[in-house]
């Protein structure tokens, strides 16, 4: 075979590696009085770049372990977690997380903690903050950036929250349950804005959520874990047309149709005890 021709250079090889992938993975937990809990069972997942992918599942069942393979804040116990095409190998600059209680620093002003991702990594003052300054305009702060977090409301922090996420430009973006707290219409709206900063980014999203018309509403594919010890259950791709609006794309048939499918697989696990 000639091997030059079949070959593809390096660099477009590189760009079809998946941006994470999950090779058969089981995470097992050993409690201090000896007690073991499989939360992963031969668990695989490979999330494409750009790609938006939700997960769901049972409460308990492994969700949440499954992004932490992802930072590498747990290893698998069986099993490879890779970024990139690389095995994980302590914390990556590339990925970035919005979880369900806000990172912000309560002494720091809104404008304090959105600049200091860039500080961190050694970006000098004024454009830390001259980029810190636009994305605060970017998710309609403005008015605010001189605000503490206490002053805001849930909504807002969470604004915050992405800023403070996206300024870092994350090639990853891992999120658990982000918008849980928050009451449905500012849930609705938190939504849409992400959906916009992620089209407008083309990063990676693993998001996390027991909320299975979020899932829908915003991914391109969604997997669905048993109770645990979690396995794959199924997944589906979404192929809602892009942009979606999340105040109408609950209302189409489709969208109808791809959850009660879902719902079918999921509520069997729900069910169990
Ligand atoms: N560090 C740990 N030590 C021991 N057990 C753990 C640890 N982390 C998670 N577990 C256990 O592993 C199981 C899965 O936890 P995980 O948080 O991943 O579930 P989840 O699906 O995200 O849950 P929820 O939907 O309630 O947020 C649970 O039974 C949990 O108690």
């Amino acid at each position: 075979m000639n091997q030059t021709a079949t070959a593809k250079p390096a660099a477009a090889a590189k760009l079809d590696t998946p941006a994470i992938e999950l090779d058969n993975v089981s995470c097992r937990f050993i409690t201090a009085d000896g007690n073991v809990t499989v939360a992963l069972r031969d668990f695989s997942m490979s999330v494409a770049r750009g790609e938006f992918v939700a997960v769901v599942g049972p409460t308990g069942c492994g969700k949440s372990t499954t992004l932490s393979l992802i930072t590498g804040l747990l290893k698998p116990t069986i099993g490879e977690v890779r970024v990139m095409g690389e095995p994980v190998n302590g914390i990556d600059p590339r990925i970035g997380f919005v979880f369900q209680n806000d990172a912000v620093f309560p002494w720091r002003s809104v404008r304090d903690n959105v600049a200091a991702g860039p500080l961190f990594r050694g970006k000098p003052k004024d454009q830390a903050y001259e980029l810190a300054n636009e994305w605060i305009r970017r998710v309609g702060l403005d008015k605010f950036g001189d605000h503490y977090p206490h002053q805001l409301s849930g909504g807002m922090r969470k604004r915050v929250a992405l800023a403070q996420t996206f300024i870092n430009s994350p090639e990853i973006l891992l999120m658990d349950e982000p918008f849980s707290a928050l009451d449905m219409q500012t849930r609705t709206l938190m939504q849409d804005e992400l959906l916009q900063l992620w089209s407008a980014h083309s990063g990676s999203v693993v998001f996390v959520t027991h909320d299975l018309e979020e899932a829908i509403a915003l991914a391109d594919k969604v997997y669905v874990l048993t109770a645990r010890p979690a396995t794959l259950k199924s997944t589906y791709q979404i192929d809602l047309p892009r942009p979606r609006v999340m105040e109408e794309v609950r209302y189409e048939q489709r969208f109808i149709d791809i959850s009660r499918k879902i719902w079918s697989d999921l509520r069997e696990e729900v069910q169990i005890k």
